[in-house]
């Protein structure tokens, strides 16, 4: 009776999606799906170059993936990245500049969306940062349960220094993980700590020194499940994660609308025009030199 109850709970918790993933213009699969047959452990890897930027194909993507991962009873998940420099450079800038309003609305849905499905997903998720993970990257590593990372990276919510206030729950997964007055110092100045500061604060929990290492510590941390019962682990999992998830499940569309304002305002589009293309500008005079 109890455990009905608190499945029926959990159930109107959980995120309705019901999209399909959709292939971008080159046809190349925005995310790869592995589960390895001996130890029922599926890896996921982002896989959007140049810099697995989060844009609404890839975000559905790995919502697709997450939900096909909770449906084939894999024993855990490991998400990665297919590029080896970066794990994911967040957002997607080309959605959040000059964006067109309903494209907007929709890119948004879909970003809360994903942090939804990582951060209340049933089985055991960690993270093998083998590249940069700056802003919505950190986010969906620290939707998971345990990160590894390798060495001379970078990893952070670095919104404020490109003009941006985090919104609540994206604080909220921040401070999860390190101790509130370390996270409202690191949020103020949007620091990007490197893998020595990340392991040293608490960020993330091991260093690799290769993403081979990475994705078997990340597998050691999913094996130490093992002796744990799968339905019991979950909801204990989904009642500690609940209060967080509440708070923007409550008010989905009093965020959307939020965060409409404030990607809007004249201000933020003008910080973030100039972000962008130096950016731009770094990117090309990389190119021009090598
Ligand atoms: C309510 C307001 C919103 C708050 C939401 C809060 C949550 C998340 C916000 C975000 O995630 S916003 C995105 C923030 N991301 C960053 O600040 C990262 C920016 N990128 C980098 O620092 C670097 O690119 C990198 C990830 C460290 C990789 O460096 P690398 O030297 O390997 O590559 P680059 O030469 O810099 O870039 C290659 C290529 O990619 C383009 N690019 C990089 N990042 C993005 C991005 N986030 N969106 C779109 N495009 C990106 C970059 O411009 C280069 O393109 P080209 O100029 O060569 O065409």
């Amino acid at each position: 009776m109890l455990r009905s109850k608190i499945l029926n709970r959990i159930r109107l918790l959980k995120p309705v999606i019901d999209r399909r993933c959709m292939s971008s213009a080159s046809k190349t699969p925005l995310t790869l799906l592995e589960v390895d047959d001996k130890s029922g452990i599926a890896t996921l890897s982002l896989n959007r170059p140049p810099v697995n930027s989060l844009n609404i194909d890839l975000m559905n993507s790995i919502i697709e993936s997450i939900t096909e991962i909770e449906g084939n009873k894999s024993r855990g998940l490991i998400l990665t990245s297919a590029n080896d420099r970066v794990f994911c450079a967040g957002l997607d800038l080309n959605e959040l500049h000059k964006p067109n309003q309903e494209r907007l609305k929709e890119f948004w849905a879909v970003f809360q969306d994903v942090w939804l499905a990582l951060h209340l997903c049933s089985v055991p998720t960690a993270a093998a940062i083998n590249g940069h993970a700056p802003a919505g990257g950190c986010l969906l590593a620290t939707a998971c349960e345990y990160r590894v990372m390798l060495p001379q990276m970078t990893i952070g919510l670095n919104e404020t220094q490109f003009g941006y206030m985090a919104p609540k729950w994206v604080m909220l997964s921040y401070l999860s993980v390190l101790p509130r007055r370390l996270a409202e110092r690191a949020l103020t100045q949007g620091k990007l700590f490197t893998t020595a500061e990340a392991l040293d604060v608490g960020l993330v929990d091991e260093i690799a020194a290769s993403k081979e290492e990475a994705l078997a510590k990340c597998s050691t941390f999913i094996d130490s499940f093992s002796k744990a019962n799968p339905l019991a682990r979950s909801l204990t999992k989904k009642q500690i994660r609940e209060p967080d998830v509440q708070k923007l499940i409550a008010d989905r569309a009093g965020d959307l609308k939020e965060c409409l304002e404030y990607i809007n305002s004249p201000l933020l589009q003008d910080g973030l025009g100039a972000y962008f293309e130096a950016l731009k500008q770094k990117s090309r005079s990389k190119a021009g030199k090598s």
